[in-house]
């Protein structure tokens, strides 16, 4: 940091600025084009990438509007659209390239692979970039409780799958002991370098908005490194001048797997491990977070809020965001369904500036979609499904059915 002071924000503005859009190795990358503020030393030939980062910010003008009592000023941050589908491209390219330096020349260290533990998407993040550096990836994965994209991923990347017969924890547990044992690198975000690219979302959203801060990020919280990752970036932007204030964050969890929600509302006095149940927001299905604690210094700094969705509540606001043209996530369901809360409380104003992260691209939960809209969910009204009509290859049966549909509309 005291390096990266020596230059003022508007050097740094400026530089991230100039390599917006450009294809020059390995600046094109969203995580890369802010090197300087992620691994520094780095040589650029050691770098695996595959141009991450630099997604979508999109207004959800509509959503905003007409769902949430007129809110103008509503954006989603669409960091599943990606390499692998999720945020999580931005973590690995970091931590692939730093293992890709270790085992070259001339540190040439023995390093036989990389490991995760993983609901589905670090996974998939890992056997890519691994799979594009030639690193051999191993991935501890809770047998039948990812979808099936997501398994099929490192399956196809050539990564040694294990299908464990435990939850994520017990995945997370096993995966500490082999690497304490075998030389085999960890890339949980356990692991500082991971943070050191997920950052960059942060930074990103500051320069899409050219460097205002908005009022409030909304991340859906999991095994906890996400949220952490996101203040690290804004505070770093604040305390190197780029901006002068940092948004309040909103950590947002499945009620099923809630241990932060649970902290929080003891007031951040008695922490408690849980046993996470079944959630359609599958990546998040975490009951023991192993960065808890620096969750906890995110949100205390930014005067940070903690909510949580049920199942019901999160599949509706994943649902009417896409009745109005997104196609999210379940976990990005987490993260709407908590500002639909906090938007009804009144504590998000309607002309805050907004920003829901989504971390993972809807087509990776297909089948959480498809029941939603057969309205096959025990004990859930599924009040925005949409499903298709069967109708006979017939003139006029079709016309029966598109005027019933448009009644008061022809
Ligand atoms: C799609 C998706 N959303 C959110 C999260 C939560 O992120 P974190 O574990 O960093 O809290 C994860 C992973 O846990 C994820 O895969
Ligand atoms: N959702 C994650 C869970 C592991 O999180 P990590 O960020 O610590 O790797 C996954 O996709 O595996």
């Amino acid at each position: 940091m005291d390096a990266l002071a020596r230059f003022p924000g508007s050097y740094w503005r400026d530089l991230f600025d100039s390599r917006v859009g450009r294809t020059t190795w390995p600046f094109g990358s969203g995580v890369w084009s802010k090197k300087e503020f992620v691994l520094p030393e780095i040589d650029p030939d050691h770098i695996v990438s595959l141009f991450e980062g630099n997604s979508n910010l999109f207004w959800a003008e509509r959503l905003g509007r007409d769902h949430l009592a007129g809110m103008n000023d509503l954006w989603v941050k669409h960091c599943g659209i990606s390499h692998t589908g999720s945020f999580k491209d931005l973590g690995m390219t970091v931590l692939v390239s730093q293992v890709n330096r270790l085992r070259r020349a001339p540190l040439s260290r023995p390093i036989a692979g990389v490991g995760c533990a993983s609901t589905g998407d670090t996974s998939a993040a890992l056997s890519a970039y691994c799979a594009a550096a030639g690193i051999p990836a191993i991935v501890f994965l809770p047998a039948n409780r990812i979808s099936l994209e997501q398994l099929i991923q490192p399956i196809a990347n050539g990564a040694t799958v294990l299908s464990l017969d435990t939850d994520f924890d017990g995945c997370m547990r096993l995966i500490r002991e082999v690497t304490a044992e075998l030389p085999i690198y960890l890339a949980n975000s356990l692991n500082s370098l991971r943070l050191e690219g997920q950052k960059t979302a942060a930074i990103e959203i500051l320069q899409q908005f050219d460097w205002e801060v908005p009022d409030w990020v909304i991340v859906p919280g999991g095994n906890l490194g996400n949220i952490y990752a996101f203040y690290k970036g804004f505070e770093m932007c604040r305390v190197l001048g780029l901006v002068d204030r940092v948004p309040r964050l909103v950590c947002a969890q499945a009620a099923n797997a809630n241990p932060l929600y649970r902290y929080y509302k003891s007031g951040w006095t008695e922490f408690t491990p849980q046993v996470a149940e079944p959630t359609f927001a599958s990546a998040i299905q975490i009951g023991d977070p192993v960065s808890v604690d620096r969750a906890v210094v995110a949100l205390k700094a930014t005067d940070g809020i903690v909510e949580e969705a049920t199942e019901e509540e999160l599949m509706n606001a994943m649902s009417l965001a896409d009745r109005t043209g997104m196609f999210a996530c379940p976990h990005t369901g987490v993260a709407l369904a908590a500002l639909f809360k906090l938007r009804d409380q009144r504590i998000i104003g309607p002309n805050d500036r907004t920003v829901v992260v989504s971390t993972a691209h809807g087509l990776k939960f297909s089948q959480s979609k498809i029941d939603y809209h057969d309205s096959k969910i025990e004990d859930m009204a599924c009040k925005y499904a949409n499903p298709p009509v069967s109708v006979k290859a017939d003139f006029g049966a079709v016309m029966d059915v598109l005027k019933k549909r448009l009644k008061g509309k022809l």
